[in-house]
């Protein structure tokens, strides 16, 4: 992550109101995302999570209308000002169900639809198909028709398919919603791994905290269109106000949190939990919390 650079997403005050509606659905938006940076954003349903991933990937205001003030800038370029043609060459997007991203009947001709809608020279398909597939995981599935795969491998197809178009973002709304713990923990592996080896920043909308504890550089929650809370997962999960967020916090920060309130540093991971648990056990915590382990 580099943090000193200019942010590859910023956005500078900005509120958005759909069509029609008679509320701001974001308001008054201030963030930056680094190059190279894993960022998790988690909030109640309604809080508008999806609404900002379209902020990021121009579908929002191009394709939807509404009314926005403040900016959104890309690169340092306003999203307004660009075309949504040079704002997909940029941002990939995955959305929560694969299957309406879906179109070809062939995994190979799912990413070559593409890249020749973006008008990727012939030449370089080959090798941009190859180190998509295997980006994502799924060289093997080169041939598969699309319709012989699991939620799990759409999912990463999904992610080939915006692999292959090079994006320096990759925004992500509830890739894991239809998948298992197994199928869930895979993508998040991926998606660290292609973060790792080709410094793409990701943007991901993620109901499970333990994951985004564990992958995330910054979490960001969002709370009836505003930023409630912003942070490293540790600064994020250690607030108490998050507690009245409507958040399911990882379950060892939760746990921390019940036996121990007065804890100034709380675990996020499972091996922070277990290191916390041994202290409180060692110190003699429950006489100072009270609270029953049983
Ligand atoms: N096309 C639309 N027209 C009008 N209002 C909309 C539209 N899409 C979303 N909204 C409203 O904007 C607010 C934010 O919605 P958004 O979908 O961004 O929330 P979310 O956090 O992604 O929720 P969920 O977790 O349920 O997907 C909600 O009040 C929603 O009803």
């Amino acid at each position: 992550m580099t943090k000193g650079a200019a942010p590859v997403v910023c956005f500078q005050q900005f509120s958005y109101r759909y069509p029609n509606s008679d509320f701001y659905a974001l308001k008054n938006i201030n963030l930056q995302l680094h190059k190279g940076s894993i960022v998790g954003l988690i909030g109640p349903t309604g809080a508008g999570k999806t609404t900002l991933i379209k902020s990021v990937n121009g579908i929002i205001p191009h394709t939807e209308g509404g009314t926005c003030s403040g900016q959104v800038l890309l690169n340092g370029c306003p999203t307004v000002n660009l075309s949504t043609a040079s704002i997909g060459r940029l941002v990939g997007t995955v959305m929560d169900d694969p299957e309406s991203q879906i179109i070809c009947l062939d995994v190979e001709q799912e990413l070559v639809f593409g890249m020749e809608n973006y008008g990727v020279p012939p030449e370089q398909m080959e090798q941009r198909l190859t180190a998509a597939l295997a980006g994502a995981g799924i060289s093997h599935l080169r041939y598969r028709s699309t319709g012989s795969l699991s939620g799990g491998q759409k999912q990463r197809l999904a992610i080939a398919a915006a692999l292959a178009l090079l994006p320096e973002i990759l925004v992500l709304d509830e890739p894991t919603s239809e998948l298992d713990p197994l199928g869930t923990e895979e993508i998040f592996a991926v998606l660290k791994e292609i973060n790792r080896q080709q410094g793409i920043t990701v943007l991901v909308a993620e109901q499970k905290t333990e994951l985004l504890a564990r992958y995330c550089d910054q979490l960001v929650i969002l709370s009836d269109g505003e930023i409630a809370l912003a942070g490293t997962p540790r600064e994020v999960f250690g607030n108490p106000k998050v507690y009245q967020l409507g958040v399911t916090l990882p379950q060892v920060t939760e746990l921390a949190w019940q036996l121990n309130r007065d804890s100034c540093l709380f675990p996020v991971t499972l091996e922070e939990g277990v290191d916390f648990c041994r202290t409180w056990l060692s110190g003699g915590g429950g006489k100072k919390c009270k609270v029953s382990l049983t």
